[in-house]
């Protein structure tokens, strides 16, 4: 990585956690990913669940047509477990470059994950099976258990699943996805497993009172929600350390103005329209730019074994405002918008045209 006081150049970098729905939207918000991300793992907490291999293939397919032309973008597919997944479609997906990884969503844990895992003891063969052939398991990891606290259910999670997890499958490959918490950091860390975290923008810009501030917010609701400024502060350090096991992964999940300005608002951040420019601000802020590219580009693909990318981007000292909405190619009704992260507010890098 080349960096001067107005111009970083870097690796093109990955991201290792999206959301890009499906149908009409799909198009409208795989472009600001597109344009700048080399790669991405993509979840598959469509409505139905991507569980079979000719349903990712097919996923794959619609999300290679709508790449804007003259663009170079690869989606890496995952599969979404459920408690009667079979153990070969795993594999053979697996072995065959369908599969990148597999997600484990704790049943009703976020959006669309109802067809999850109720019980993870009754999935025990599929981690056996993954821990056999080297494929990743990536986890959202909180519990759902009505009674534990919303702001602990990670901090349980790992303590009441992930620890005894991989006591029992200790060759298993695991990513924690969006970690929120410096109990989820410290278990990354000093973690004897081989276990990596992704850390989105968001988590390390806000804290929980930004879902609070002046009334109810639902644009930084998210799961796992922000959590306590000191969280907020030590995932900054975590995200800028350089260490291998933190990794980029943006979570950016976007939901139309109809089902976030409701009663019972969705879970989700679209963060993907100025996701490099966000995480900047925050190495730059934590004077760790000469960091950001291990952080970007090279932690994620080392951890999933993949080529790093050979492809380069630059970005600019440059003031860019952010709008207030996005239109995601639907009918033009603004109920049908999204809103990005960081609406409103100015930017102080920019990648640069080319
Ligand atoms: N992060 C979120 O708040 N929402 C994600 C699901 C997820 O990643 O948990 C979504 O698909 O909307
Ligand atoms: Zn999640
Ligand atoms: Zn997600």
């Amino acid at each position: 990585m080349i960096a001067s006081v107005n111009q970083i150049s870097l690796l093109k970098p990955d991201d290792w956690h999206l959301h890009l729905r499906d149908g009409k939207i799909l198009k409208g918000v795989l472009s600001h990913t597109a344009d700048v991300f080399c790669r991405a793992i993509i979840m598959p907490n469509l409505d139905p669940p991507i569980t079979t291999l000719s349903q990712a293939q097919e996923y794959k397919k619609r999300i290679i047509q709508s790449i804007p032309k003259g663009v170079s973008f690869t989606p890496l597919m995952t599969a979404y477990l459920t408690d009667d997944m079979p153990a070969n479609v795993l594999e053979r997906g697996f072995r065959e470059g369908v599969f990148h990884g597999a997600k484990l969503y704790p049943a009703n844990v976020t959006t669309n994950s109802s067809y999850g895992v109720t019980d993870i003891s009754k999935v025990s063969n599929l981690f056996e099976t993954m821990e056999r052939i080297g494929m990743p398991l990536l986890i959202h990891g909180e519990v759902t258990d009505f009674n534990v606290d919303v702001f602990d259910r990670e901090a349980v999670f790992i303590e009441r699943h992930l620890e005894p997890l991989l006591r029992t499958f200790s060759s298993l490959k695991v990513v924690l996805e969006h970690i929120t918490t410096i109990d989820a950091i410290d278990f990354v860390e000093k973690s004897e497993f081989d276990i990596a975290a992704t850390i989105t923008p968001h988590h390390l810009h806000i804290n929980r009172n930004a879902m609070f501030n002046g009334g109810l917010r639902s644009d930084f609701y998210c799961l796992p929600t922000a959590k306590r400024e000191i969280h907020r502060i030590a995932l900054r350090q975590a995200a800028t350390s350089g260490k291998p096991c933190f990794f980029l992964g943006t979570d950016s999940a976007p939901h139309t103005r109809r089902f976030k300005e409701s009663s019972c608002g969705c879970a989700g951040i679209f963060n993907a329209p100025f996701a490099l420019e966000s995480y900047l601000k925050v190495f730059e802020e934590e004077n760790a730019l000469d960091r950001f590219e291990a952080f970007s580009s090279i932690n994620g693909a080392t951890f999933y074994g993949l080529p790093l990318n050979t492809e380069r981007i630059t970005l600019i000292r440059k003031d860019i405002s952010v709008p207030q909405m996005i239109d995601v190619g639907l009918d033009g009704d603004p109920n049908d918008f999204v809103k990005p992260f960081h609406s409103g507010e100015t930017l102080r890098w920019a990648i640069e045209d080319v």
